[in-house]
């Protein structure tokens, strides 16, 4: 694999001429200008849609993107033009899927987001989106591995336990499968936990510092706060009752906002705001910056000393697991150990194991039927 500072692209005239930061009310070009014109080209696949275009506006705002490819089966001209007004670097363009737009979307990507696929109604699991989703990312992955197989791949589609191993499969049956390239974005879980254990603390203005390692899988009883491990503390009198609710609010906030929301889907505001959190993380990482943690949901192989020891940990030969990561310019440098468990939070995770384990295969087992691009 190559290190991507090796094909780093530069631009041919320094922005820095063009751009004078000091006449500039846009007080995000300095970042920009500070990691010096390294280009990164982001995509978000399902651009169109209720988490893409919030998803693709963030990704726009932020200057470390210079460009933005977008692609849906239906409206990207229409999201590109209305972006492509905003006065930041990034270039955007956007595509439709005849005269292979998918193709033209990702050619040259160094980052890829997939947030294509439908969400869940009241009464729905995730699981139940699979017989949909599983097919649209299955093909979307297809297109990743033929025109952009070294770009990171962030999978935002649900059921995300079993989306990202199918992912997997279909690099691998091309023979060219990175793990350490490969990412379920599970980032909107430690975004809700911190906000939650900001509320028990009646105090939401913490909620930023707040951090709130989240483990397992994107799913129900597959998602495992370990709120022993917050930085804040829980208050002091708060008791089983408190851990057991707060538990049981993050792994199953997602419901919450389905609720509200009475049929017109999922959470997609906030969920733009964790995929870019990440996505910017990644990018960042690409770039060179060093250091940079973040919970992801990967393949254990992506750091297999790492992973060894999450598996002892968990008491499983599972292949994927969402723990903390460090990433670096080559993707996963290390899979981080979950540490210091209490047996509450053992317990959580035993409990975790079996639909993790059941999604994961059903995952890495899809196939397309004949008719399928492979
Ligand atoms: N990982 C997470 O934490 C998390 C959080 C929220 C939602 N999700 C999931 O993200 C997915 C999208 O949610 P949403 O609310 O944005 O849905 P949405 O229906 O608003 O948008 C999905 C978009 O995908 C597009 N699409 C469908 N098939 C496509 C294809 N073959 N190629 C390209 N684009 C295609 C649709 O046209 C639509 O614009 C759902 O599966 C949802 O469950 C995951
Ligand atoms: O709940 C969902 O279906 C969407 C997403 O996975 C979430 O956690 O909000």
């Amino acid at each position: 694999m190559d290190d991507y500072r090796t094909r780093a692209k530069r631009l041919p005239v320094p922005i820095s001429t063009s751009i004078n930061p000091s006449q500039s009310p846009h007080h995000l070009f300095s970042s920009f200008l500070l990691l010096n014109l390294t280009m990164v080209k982001a995509v978000v696949l399902g651009a169109a849609g209720g988490i893409g275009q919030p998803l693709a506006l963030l990704l726009k705002t932020n200057p470390l993107v210079t460009e933005l490819g977008l692609y849906d089966i239906v409206n990207t001209p229409g999201v590109a033009a209305d972006l492509s007004h905003i006065a930041t670097p990034a270039k955007v363009e956007g595509y439709l899927p005849p005269d292979d737009g998918l193709a033209k979307t990702l050619k040259g990507a160094d980052v890829v987001i997939i947030p294509a696929g439908v969400p869940r109604k009241p009464g729905m699991t995730r699981d139940d989106l699979f017989k949909i989703n599983a097919g649209i990312v299955h093909d979307l992955a297809v297109g990743i591995a033929a025109t952009a197989p070294e770009a990171f791949v962030l999978v935002i589609s649900n059921p995300v336990n079993s989306t990202v191993p199918i992912v997997a499969e279909v690099f691998k049956r091309r023979g060219k499968f990175n793990p350490k390239r490969l990412f379920g974005v599970t980032t909107l879980d430690v975004v809700r936990a911190s906000t939650f254990v900001a509320e028990v603390n009646s105090d939401l203005s913490k909620s930023p510092e707040i951090v709130v390692p989240v483990v397992g899988g994107h799913s129900g009883v597959t998602i495992v706060p370990l709120l022993s491990q917050s930085s804040h503390p829980l208050p002091a009198s708060s008791g089983t009752e408190t851990l057991q609710a707060l538990t049981k609010r993050i792994q199953f906030g997602g419901d919450e906002v389905v609720k509200a929301k009475d049929g017109t889907g999922s959470a997609t505001l906030s969920m733009a705001y964790a995929g870019a959190e990440f996505a910017i993380k990644v990018i960042k990482a690409l770039a060179g910056e060093k250091g940079l943690v973040a919970p992801s949901y990967v393949h254990l192989d992506a750091d297999k000393e790492g992973g060894a020891v999450v598996k002892k940990e968990i008491g499983k030969e599972l292949d994927y697991f969402s723990t903390n990561v460090q990433i670096g310019p080559n993707g996963v440098e290390k899979i981080l150990p979950l540490g210091n468990l209490t047996d509450y939070e053992k317990q959580l995770i035993a409990a975790a194991v079996p639909e993790l384990t059941a999604s994961i295969e059903k995952g890495a087992a899809f196939q397309r039927t004949p008719t399928a691009k492979v």
